[in-house]
């Protein structure tokens, strides 16, 4: 999948004044779900089957997680407005043969037809199928049907919401919340993007190193997620796996190919003059 990121990665231009160089790791708090897998991440006995690894990067109001999955998670809707709003944004960071992903309607429905179908099993025949490959991103907007499948590691940055209503859970004994989901879902089916739109509060890019490359990234605050890699954020080492929350001009230095996350939380309108930049 091509993508263009709207980040500027330039060699002449004086970055805007910006808060004293950090990098501190956000501490994991590892989750087990019924959809999660034993043979992934490192995680204590008690979080298995490890499905999350939740890093709240709370100085950028934004939430990172690992997920990585066996089954189908539930087939769920996250609400579209309020508090409780979540946009979220996937990147893929391992897909087995098999892996796949919902996201979204195939055909405009009505909520009564949505309704049957989650009551009788049919919901997933009415959602688009991806087969995504490593590498791939999703922006899930707030309302859209969706699940991920199983086979699949992704980093997903979202809003700081924990709520999702769950249309179908194939048959497992948790809760469903198919009155709010039905109220909150979107009808019809949106073109599939990899960046987040506008109206998400936040932006996410990739950055992708070398080995002995060094660059400067310049953000007031953003939550990075390694997603492969090894190197150094100033002076502090970073592995694959671990999220952290920085700031300032940071200088990183790859010590093995490595692919970044950058997640930086923007108030509204994307802006074509982007806050953060990594200089070389
Ligand atoms: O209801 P389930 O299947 O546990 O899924 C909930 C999970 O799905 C996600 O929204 C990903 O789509 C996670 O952020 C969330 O923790």
């Amino acid at each position: 999948m091509q993508i263009e990121f709207r980040h500027d990665r330039t060699r002449n231009e004086t970055p805007p004044p910006s808060p004293l160089p950090h990098a501190e790791p956000l501490t994991p708090d590892y989750r087990a779900k019924p959809w999660g897998r034993r043979d992934g991440l490192q995680a204590p006995d008690d979080a298995q089957p490890l499905g999350e690894v939740v890093f709240d990067a709370a100085r950028s109001g934004l939430v990172i997680k690992w997920l990585q999955t066996s089954e189908p998670l539930s087939i769920q809707v996250h609400p579209q407005h309020g508090p409780d709003r979540k946009h979220e944004w996937w990147y893929v960071a391992d897909a087995r043969p098999g892996a796949y992903l919902h996201l979204g309607l195939k055909h405009p429905a009505t909520r009564a037809e949505i309704r049957r179908a989650a009551e009788d099993g049919a919901l997933p025949q009415m959602l688009r199928r991806i087969e995504p490959a490593v590498g791939d991103m999703f922006f899930v907007e707030a309302g859209a049907i969706h699940a991920l499948g199983p086979g699949l590691t992704v980093i997903e940055v979202q809003e700081p919401s924990d709520v999702t209503w769950r249309l179908h859970d194939y048959g497992r004994p948790r809760e469903l919340h198919l009155e709010q989901g039905l109220r909150e879902a979107i009808l019809d089916p949106r073109p599939l993007t990899p960046t987040p739109a506008a109206a998400a509060p936040f932006r996410v890019a990739l950055e992708t190193l070398t080995p002995d490359q060094r660059v400067t990234l310049t953000a007031p605050r953003a939550g990075v997620a390694v997603a492969q890699g090894g190197g150094a954020f100033g002076e502090r080492r970073y592995e694959p796996y671990q999220c952290w929350e920085v700031g300032g001009s940071l200088s990183i230095r790859a010590a093995e190919p490595t692919v970044l996350i950058v997640a930086e939380p923007q108030e509204t309108q994307m802006d074509e003059d982007a806050p953060w930049r990594a200089r070389q």
